[in-house]
């Protein structure tokens, strides 16, 4: 039977002498939110380099609802229902936030259809003659785009018609993650969502991702981030990796708190919770 969930196992991706990923084994299930933390030069981001298709590891396996990804292309993945958001902003500059959401839920008509194409005769007739299949889809893909600029509160919404690049560096990272929502990702890797976020900002980011698994039920979500109070609030359960290995795997409490993890943060062996609060959030 097809194994659901995104799956590594015994991953290794080296770099000449360095073993940036060193023997990783992880799965994140269908509406399951799976933290990854960890130190500067952790592995963090050479595993979200690996997962999305930007790198290949050296050994081990990476499957995606029982399909064998870790040799295809980042855009394979992303049509098998992976979708991800970049440590720094990528969105289409000139692109209008309505229309970069739009774009989204193009990409999920390509992951649902059988090629990956779509039939462009069919689609163009469509769009010039404004045919019926082509009138009910466009309303279903604007108002999809609706509800997920509506997910950020004011931050987008309002802004519907502004080209991206007059937006703030936060508005643009709540595009990105708008985009990729909007394609309908069975699952999502988001790499430090809350990056160059003041606190404000980390807040608002967190209350969305706590409801992302509300809103998405089978949503697997993979989050890479280093703002640990975040962690303890959306994670069901945390991978912390050091020096390429999994260090801890348990849920955000008893991960935070390990002594080993509180060492590998801080670099000396914490004496009480409240002091360690102080460091990990
Ligand atoms: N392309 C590369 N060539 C050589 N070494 C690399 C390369 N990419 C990463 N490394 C090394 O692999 C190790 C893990 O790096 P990585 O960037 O994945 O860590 P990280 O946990 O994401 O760190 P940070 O939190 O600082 O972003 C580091 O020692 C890094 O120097």
């Amino acid at each position: 039977m097809m194994e659901k969930g995104l799956i590594l196992d015994k991953v290794v991706r080296d770099f000449g002498g360095v073993r940036a990923v060193d023997n990783v084994s992880l799965s994140l299930r269908p509406g399951e939110t799976l933290a990854v933390v960890g130190p500067n030069g952790a592995g963090k981001s050479t595993l979200v380099q690996l997962i999305s298709g930007v790198d290949r590891p050296s050994s081990g396996s990476i499957t995606l609802d029982g399909r064998r990804i870790d040799r295809l292309p980042p855009e394979r993945i992303a049509r098998l229902g992976l979708g991800r958001s970049f440590q720094t902003s990528r969105v289409f500059p000139a692109m209008t936030v309505w229309d970069s959401v739009l774009v989204g839920t193009h990409m999920q008509l390509l992951s649902n259809g059988k090629s990956g194409l779509l039939d462009p005769v069919r689609e163009a007739a469509g769009a010039v003659l404004s045919l019926p299949f082509w009138r009910r889809r466009r309303a279903a893909q604007e108002a999809a785009a609706a509800d997920v600029l509506k997910l950020f509160g004011d931050r987008l919404w309002p802004r519907r018609d502004q080209p991206a690049f007059s937006l703030s560096y936060a508005n643009r990272r709540r595009l990105e993650i708008a985009r990729v929502l909007a394609s309908r990702p069975a699952y999502l890797l988001l790499d430090e969502p809350t990056a160059g976020m003041n606190p404000t900002e980390t807040g608002e980011m967190t209350e969305l991702l706590e409801q992302l698994p509300k809103l998405f039920p089978q949503i697997g979500l993979l989050v890479i981030e280093h703002k640990l109070s975040l962690v303890r609030r959306i994670a069901d359960r945390v991978i912390v990796l050091n020096q390429g290995k999994v260090l801890v795997e348990d849920t955000p409490d008893h991960a935070l708190d390990h002594p080993e993890v509180v060492e590998a943060y801080i670099g000396h062996p914490r004496e009480g919770r409240k002091r360690s609060n102080a460091h990990l959030g």
